[in-house]
């Protein structure tokens, strides 16, 4: 596989990766900014239920004093009634509202609750009215106790209700849970706080001491309100140690614990001894109600406090969202970028470099290498072969060159300057060569050798320049009057050599005389213009079985010494 294809799988298999745990982050981190988003609405939804229990709980005061009216007051007390009854149905209207608006919970079992709590009430303030249109004497305990009993039966439902929409909040946040544990405490503790003053209801009214159920009840709802101060203490402490709620709890302990449950602490020991209370229900209420306000109140704190923390942790799971986005698109880029930079700056550089290095191997010296654009190891790689293809080109001209000389020097080796014909060295190179064919093949062979009369003559008359004019003047006529496979060397200073293959001595001595005649004819150009005429001597022998090459020019030497001897210009053959 290429480096270039290998490079781009491993590219995308990367990409991939990395998309798909950029994915998974924002994924989560989209879910942690829904179910935040959701928490918000979640408590607004919690806040009207506890605000409807609120309400429905706070309906009885108003009920239980108008159930213990005199005549005169009758009508104004039942005015606060409608009032109070007009206040709880608008708590949870706008509780039914707020379930209807929301498509979760639209189809969830608590609008149904909220539907059957507004049906329960209507009986239940049925009674209450009942009871509070009888004339003062004849409203029987047993009746009044139904009352308040019908009245109060309505809270579980309303609590149900709470615990469901705490419910939905605690899934959308666990961390809230401790605020919302407080949140709800507050709530019971407001209820039974209620009941207990409810209780008291029937024997105001009648003026009778309390039964033993009643007692027992009063001694339970004592026990669960104690339970849930103490409760209430530990869960605020574990969700803030802020000083607000510390300052809410002591309010409650200094409104309700100190004055109102001390209120009701003397109710229950005028309930157990005389029944002479003093007070009607609508005089308990107006003392007692009140001091329940701190634990609405501290109710509030942590709802508010709720509410802050909902809205600040949506804040910051919409802007950490946006951030991983951001950053997650960033990241692409940048890995995009760098993929880029790396296949640009390092894997094409190197592909193109091995193509370079595969062309310079093949020698393919043409190419062009590509300009180094970065200062670094690829720009030092490009540089280096571009070194290295001059490299090569000057080795190859420097081969070329020396492979010219090598050949100029054989030539210039093996040639004599003067005459440009075979030097002596040369001549006996071939002339072996020749032999050794010769004598294996048995085949004639004959030697010329000649010298010109009187050279020294020549030199001496008419200068050295023109002694060499003759010399090149000879060896041109006989180079041209011999066979191209014939051997023709200058042997030394004026004497010249003829080697003749496929020949015998007669047919060597005719060319001897040929050459003797062309030379004897031709007329030399020496200095001074003038043209002089030479002659030549020429010895010639040809190869016998058993004789060297040096033996045959022997022969034809002594046959040369002899044709000066009788007179020069005249052919001698070796006998
Ligand atoms: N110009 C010139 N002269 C040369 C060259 N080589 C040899 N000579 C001369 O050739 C002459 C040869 O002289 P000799 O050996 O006495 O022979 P010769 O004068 O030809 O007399 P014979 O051979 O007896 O006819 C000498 O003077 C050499 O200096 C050469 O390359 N150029």
């Amino acid at each position: 596989m290429s480096l270039n294809r290998l490079f781009r799988l491993i590219s995308i298999a990367l990409l991939m990766l990395f998309l798909a745990l950029a994915v998974s982050l924002v994924w989560i981190e989209w879910n942690i900014y829904q179910s935040s988003t959701n928490t918000v609405p979640a408590l607004k939804r919690f806040r009207l239920g506890l605000v409807a229990m609120e309400q429905v709980s706070a309906e009885r005061g108003p009920a239980n004093a108008f159930m213990g009216a005199r005549d005169d007051e009758r009508a104004v007390l039942y005015q606060r009634l409608q009032a109070a009854r007009a206040a709880s149905d608008a708590a949870l209207a706008d509780l039914r509202a707020a379930l209807e608006k929301d498509s979760a919970q639209r189809n969830s079992g608590i609008l149904e609750k909220v539907r059957i709590v507004q049906q329960t009430l209507g009986p239940a303030r049925a009674a209450v009215d009942h009871v509070g249109q009888q004339a003062q004497g004849q409203r029987s305990h047993l009746y009044i106790v139904s009352a308040v009993n019908g009245m109060m039966d309505v809270i579980p439902m309303l609590v149900r209700i709470t615990g469901e929409l705490v419910g939905t909040v605690d899934l959308a946040d666990p961390d809230l849970r401790d605020g919302l544990a407080g949140v709800r405490a507050t709530a019971s503790l407001r209820e039974y706080a209620g009941q207990v003053g409810s209780r008291f209801t029937a024997p105001l009214i009648t003026h009778n001491t309390l039964n033993p159920d009643e007692v027992i009840e009063i001694g339970r709802l004592y026990g669960r309100i104690e339970l849930l101060r103490s409760l209430l203490g530990a869960q605020l402490a574990a969700y803030s140690s802020q000083p607000q709620f510390a300052q809410g709890l002591a309010n409650l302990d200094k409104q309700y614990f100190d004055n109102g449950f001390q209120f009701i602490d003397y109710l229950l020991q005028v309930g157990l001894k005389s029944g002479d209370y003093g007070i009607t229900p609508a005089e308990l209420a107006a003392r007692y109600v009140p001091q329940m306000k701190a634990i609405l109140d501290l109710r509030d704190i942590i709802l508010d406090d709720l509410m802050a923390r909902a809205e600040r942790r949506n804040l910051q799971a919409r802007n950490f969202l946006v951030l991983v986005i951001g950053l997650t698109i960033v990241a692409c880029l940048f890995f995009q970028l760098l993929m880029y930079m790396i296949r640009k700056r390092v894997v094409s550089p190197l592909v193109t470099a091995t193509d370079l290095v595969v062309g310079l191997a093949d020698g393919k010296l043409g190419q062009e290498i590509p300009a180094a654009r970065y200062d670094d190891e690829i720009g030092g790689m490009m540089r280096a072969l571009r070194v290295l293809k001059e490299r090569i080109l000057e080795r190859n001209s420097l081969a070329r060159e020396r492979e010219a000389l090598i050949s100029q020097l054989q030539t210039s080796s093996n040639t004599d300057f003067l005459t440009g014909l075979l030097n002596r060295r040369a001549f006996f190179s071939y002339g072996e060569q020749q032999m050794g064919v010769a004598q294996r093949y048995r085949r004639n062979l004959s030697v010329v050798l000649f010298d010109i009369d009187h050279f020294k003559r020549i030199n001496d008359s008419h200068g050295h320049l023109s002694g060499d004019a003759v010399l090149r003047g000879v060896a041109q006529i006989a180079a041209q009057l011999l066979r191209k496979v014939d051997v023709l060397a200058r042997y030394g200073g004026e004497e010249f050599i003829v080697l003749l293959q496929e020949t015998d001595i007669g047919k060597a001595e005719a060319v001897a005389q040929k050459l003797r005649v062309a030379l004897e004819q031709k007329e030399f150009d020496v200095d001074g213009g003038q043209r002089i005429k030479i002659s030549a001597s020429f010895g010639v022998a040809a190869l016998s079985e058993g004789h060297s090459l040096e033996q045959l020019i022997k022969l034809a030497d002594t046959a040369l010494y002899v044709a000066k001897e009788r007179g020069r210009n005249r052919v001698e053959v070796s006998v």
